[in-house]
């Protein structure tokens, strides 16, 4: 059987047309295989190119060199739209489509021609504790949290088999990301999808994830968390390259 993800010899060029600029390349050659449903937590320094790595497993950018594939199929033998139901990604900054907060939960399952599931979106709005909101309201007009947590919905309402989780409870209080990171956990297990969530928190890191990918120097290195997480915060410090916004306690 296939895995369920693949990434081989994956490559970035950077964009800086400075002659001087000391990497051709923000990533390169980046391998790494999703055998079975995992819980992945993607750490690295700023700048490293996260976001721009699962922004290109989505195919909202493009790889410079290599492949991606799903269930053994390559990303350029499957429409973009297609491949999104399955690899879905899910922003720091949430965009509102235009209209109201009911129109955005269901126009997602429309776009892509899949029926509504109200009582999914009824259980899953009182488990991220937005329970209180008038589904009417113009979506625009939420709260960054609000809508944080709107565009989370609007993913799992299209039940992608891969996740993709950019720095998502950066704007939320520490209750909400509770419910985000209890939500999550209780989806992976019940549904069986893989996610991978990009975090600045180190300890949110440990809590969510059984994988560890970490970016560093253009590269991709893979660890168990276990392991990853409980080596002494020292040596950890040191992996952590570069970095001054790992925030282990
Ligand atoms: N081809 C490229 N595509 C995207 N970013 C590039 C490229 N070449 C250079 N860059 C630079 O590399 C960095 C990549 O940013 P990105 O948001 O992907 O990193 P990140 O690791 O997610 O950072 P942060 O943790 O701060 O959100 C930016 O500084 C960007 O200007």
């Amino acid at each position: 059987m296939s895995a369920i993800f693949q990434i081989h010899n994956l490559a970035k060029l950077n964009w800086s047309t400075d002659a001087n600029a000391l990497n051709k390349y923000l990533f390169s050659q980046i391998s790494a295989e999703i055998a079975e449903p995992t819980r992945i937590a993607l750490i690295g320094a700023s700048g490293q190119g996260k976001s721009t790595l699962l922004r290109i497993m989505a195919l909202l950018d493009t790889p410079d060199e290599g492949d991606l594939l799903v269930n053994g199929k390559s990303f350029q033998h499957i429409p973009a739209r297609q491949w999104r139901m399955t690899v879905t990604y899910v922003a720091q900054q949430a965009v509102m489509l235009p209209g109201s907060i009911e129109d955005n939960l269901r126009m997602v399952s429309k776009l892509h021609g899949q029926p509504y599931d109200v009582s999914l979106a009824t259980e899953l709005l009182e488990q991220l504790g937005l329970d209180y909101l008038d589904l009417g309201k113009v979506a625009e007009d939420c709260s960054g949290g609000e809508k944080q947590r709107i565009s989370l919905i609007r993913s799992l309402l299209l039940r992608p088999e891969i996740l993709l989780l950019d720095e998502i409870t950066a704007s939320l209080d520490i209750n909400s990301t509770q419910k985000v990171e209890a939500l999550l956990l209780n989806w992976h297990k019940q549904q069986g999808t893989t996610f991978i969530w990009v975090t600045h928190d180190l300890e949110q890191a440990r809590r969510i994830s059984n994988r560890t990918w970490m970016m560093d120097k253009g590269g991709l290195q893979e660890y168990s968390s276990d392991a990853f997480f409980n080596e002494p915060v020292a040596n950890l410090a040191k992996r952590f390259v570069g970095s001054t916004e790992g925030s282990l306690h």
